[in-house]
């Protein structure tokens, strides 16, 4: 039997993990599940799969948890602490699957013990892409992405070599406000943001994605995974989903992966690999589709892209900076202290600040230094917003 954990169990890649190991509840021993404010999902799930133990992110929610399963056995805690000492059970493989930067902590556990990280997670790598990767490549674990563009990207290397790729192409759906004019999206809200055309995801992801901060940090994640040049990687605007990303090779051959926007394809593989499993997605109907259609983004009315194409050429704790910014600037527009363009305004800003200050040029080799400048810069991404948005 295999064991594995889940962080951020109760989410929407989460969810879908659950889905696929319940599936098959005999191949399986289930050692942690994590989970944040939904414990009362977090003990279904644990009492369902029989995990060793689960854990809130929150303190506040250790006593409905433990009520939740007692007499069960399963034992209950909370905290980023517990997460991170529940990540630190040997498993033989673990989704990483909270959202944002607390998801990097679990994650470096996991690999710390050698054991294989699905990563969904996509702020791991950008934040600490080198001390990720390093702690894979040091303690024998290993980084399987789950992230459907780079699943596919992964997919379309099985078996070549790297020095053939000339570039890699991922897609974008464009989001909610693909077609909307700059005006107009200056006026969007957090309930038009998180209605996604093709995915089901959590909120955070999705108001990204109506951003393009999504595709932002997976230009970066691109980088990180597979150690290609920046100029190497494109973004190409894809409404329907389909088709999530292409690797170019050096003969001109482009080798596309095509799905249906459903992400247990993705983590189905990265649980089953190397092996190929049947999984229970749509099979796609290309002639009922009858249309792929593909244009370049526009940089004027999504900066993004540009933001983390600068973030990828100053290198060091950039990424760990954009990363937080990021998120500061998502809450502030979730709680309506800021519009939706002022988010890539204050993530620009920002970093303006911070390459103003040293630390932003040290390398992302230890956790310390990166939790460091996540912390700086989530306090100057305040202070910007204070002095500009009052
Ligand atoms: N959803 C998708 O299809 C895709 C998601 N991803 C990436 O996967 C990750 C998860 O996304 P998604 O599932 O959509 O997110 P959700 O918001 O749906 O789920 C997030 C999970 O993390 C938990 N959580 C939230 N905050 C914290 C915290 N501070 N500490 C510990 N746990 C916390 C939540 O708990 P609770 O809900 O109980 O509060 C929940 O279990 C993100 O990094 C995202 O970018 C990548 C590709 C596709
Ligand atoms: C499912 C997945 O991988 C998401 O990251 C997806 O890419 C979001 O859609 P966008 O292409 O709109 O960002
Ligand atoms: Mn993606």
């Amino acid at each position: 039997m295999r064991r594995i954990s889940i962080f951020g169990a109760t989410g929407s890649i989460g969810e879908n993990t659950v889905d696929l190991i319940a599936r098959d509840p005999g191949a399986y021993r289930v050692v942690a599940l994590t989970g944040g404010r939904n414990v009362a999902r977090l003990a279904a799930q644990a009492r369902a799969l029989g995990a060793e133990i689960a854990v809130t992110a929150h303190d506040d929610c250790l006593a409905p948890l433990r009520a939740a399963l007692a007499g069960t056995g399963i034992a209950a805690a909370a905290g980023a602490d517990a997460i991170a000492e529940a990540a630190a059970r040997p498993v033989d493989w673990a989704m990483s699957a909270i959202v944002g930067a607390a998801g990097l902590v679990p994650g470096l556990r996991v690999l710390e013990q050698g054991g294989t990280l699905a990563l969904a997670n996509k702020e791991s790598l950008v934040c600490a892409g080198a001390l990720v990767m390093g702690t894979a490549a040091a303690r024998g674990g290993r980084v399987l992405p789950v992230d459907s563009e780079h699943s596919a990207v992964f997919q379309a290397l099985r078996g070549e070599d790297m020095a053939a790729v000339e570039r890699i192409i991922i897609t974008a759906s464009g989001g909610p406000f693909r077609d909307w004019p700059a005006e107009r999206l200056a006026t969007a809200t957090p309930e038009q943001a998180v209605a996604h055309p093709n995915w089901a995801m959590g909120q955070r992801i999705s108001v990204d994605s109506a951003s393009m901060f999504n595709k932002a940090l997976e230009l970066i994640e691109t980088r990180e995974f597979f150690g290609i040049d920046p100029d190497r990687i494109e973004v190409l605007v894809h409404p329907q989903s389909i088709v999530h990303a292409m690797v170019g090779f050096a003969d001109g051959g482009l080798m596309a992966h095509l799905g249906p926007p459903d992400m247990r394809h993705a983590i189905g593989h990265a649980l089953h690999w190397p092996d190929r499993r049947a999984l229970p997605v749509e099979r796609l109907d290309l002639a009922r589709l009858a249309r792929l259609s593909f244009e370049a983004p526009d940089p004027a009315r999504f900066p993004a892209l540009r933001l983390a194409r600068e973030v990828m050429a100053a290198g060091g704790l950039a990424g760990a900076a954009f990363n937080a910014a990021k998120e500061v600037a998502l809450d502030h527009f979730l709680d309506r202290r800021i519009g939706f363009c002022d988010m890539a305004v204050v993530v620009e800003a920002t970093l303006a600040r911070l390459s103003g200050e040293s630390g932003l040029q040290f390398a992302p080799d230890t956790l310390e230094k990166v939790l460091a400048m996540d912390h700086l810069a989530r306090q100057r991404a305040r202070e910007v917003i204070g002095s500009r948005y009052g």
